[in-house]
């Protein structure tokens, strides 16, 4: 069976399905980058994140494919929140590659945090989001100590959206996955060789117990990924979306807001226009 053929039982809002010889395309495109990236920094090889989800397991089996397995260093880094499952399906990953690994727990570093700013973490996405920016603190250790580049593992759906913590899970030096909506990375776990039971898990960032991304943002990411495609990246009104795509007015709405407020996610930070003195 081909792997597109895989995930065709599924019905979508919108096919933007990359058919075999596209996946060849985008495949050898993605590989070349990360190869480029490290190239061009004179880089060791590179390190990633290993969370068990599909998206650090495909960049992972990419940048096999593109570098080696002696040239990518994977850290699992669990904290109270991570499932036993994910976390060893993390190390599987790295075992079924071949690379090294490390398992670092996280949680006496993320305790540190929270002592050192009393109430903080009481709220929720505060105290998840400093778990996400401890793990980026460890990836660019790892890299600065072995002169590697940090593999970033965001994909289009995400960006725009900003569904990321900001200098958290987005502090990389790379995003090869970058242009592709997050079905199109499903399509391309597949097409990579990543085992069908990490192609089918249900996408989360596992911040809080039960966190699903679709939950989160409100929206399946069949959905989402047809609305970014038409109205986000592409020219259709929200009317003209609605008649296309099976979807409300409320929904097309909903992607605007994510998109319009983490605009600063994806901008440099701003400084005063220059002043001539
Ligand atoms: N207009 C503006 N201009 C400039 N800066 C602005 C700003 N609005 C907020 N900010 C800054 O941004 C901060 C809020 O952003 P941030 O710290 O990122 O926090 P926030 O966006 O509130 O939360 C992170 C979101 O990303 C999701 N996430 C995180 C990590 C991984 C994954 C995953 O899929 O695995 C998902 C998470 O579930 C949550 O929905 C504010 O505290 C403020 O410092
Ligand atoms: N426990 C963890 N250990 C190591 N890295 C992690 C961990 N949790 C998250 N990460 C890193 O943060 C990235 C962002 O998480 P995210 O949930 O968006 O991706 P994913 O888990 O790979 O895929 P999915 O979105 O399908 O869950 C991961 O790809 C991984 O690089
Ligand atoms: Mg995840």
């Amino acid at each position: 069976m081909s792997e597109s053929v895989l995930l065709e039982e599924e019905s979508t809002p919108l096919d933007l399905r990359l058919s075999d010889d596209e996946l060849d395309r985008v495949h050898g495109h993605v590989t070349d980058f990360i190869a480029e990236q490290v190239d061009a920094a004179g880089a060791e090889g590179a390190v990633l994140g290993l969370s068990g989800g599909i998206d650090s397991t495909t960049v992972a089996y990419l940048a096999v494919d593109a570098l080696g397995a002696e040239y990518l260093r994977g850290l699992v880094m669990p904290g109270s929140v991570n499932t036993d499952e994910n976390m060893s399906d993390a190390e599987r990953v790295a075992e079924d590659l071949g690379i090294e690994y490390d398992v670092i727990e996280i949680e006496p570093i993320a305790e540190a945090f929270y002592e050192a700013l009393p109430g903080a973490s009481d709220e929720r996405m505060a105290e998840s989001n400093v778990r996400v920016r401890v793990r980026a603190v460890l990836n660019y250790f790892a890299a600065n100590a072995d002169g590697r580049l940090v593999l970033g593992t965001g994909n289009r759906s995400e960006a725009l959206t900003g569904y990321f913590t900001k200098y958290g899970d987005q502090a990389v030096d790379c995003n090869p996955i970058g242009n592709l909506y997050k079905q199109q990375v499903r399509q391309l776990a597949a097409h990579a060789g990543v085992p069908r039971d990490l192609v089918m898990k249900t996408p989360s960032a596992e911040m809080w117990t039960g966190q699903t991304d679709e939950e989160e943002l409100g929206l399946d990411y069949d959905t989402l990924d047809a609305v970014l495609a038409l109205h986000v990246d592409g020219p259709l009104s929200t009317a003209a979306t609605v008649r296309a795509l099976d979807v409300t007015a409320e929904e097309v709405a909903r992607v605007e807001e994510l998109y319009e407020s983490s605009k600063h996610k994806r901008a440099m930070p701003p400084a005063p226009a220059e002043l001539s003195l």
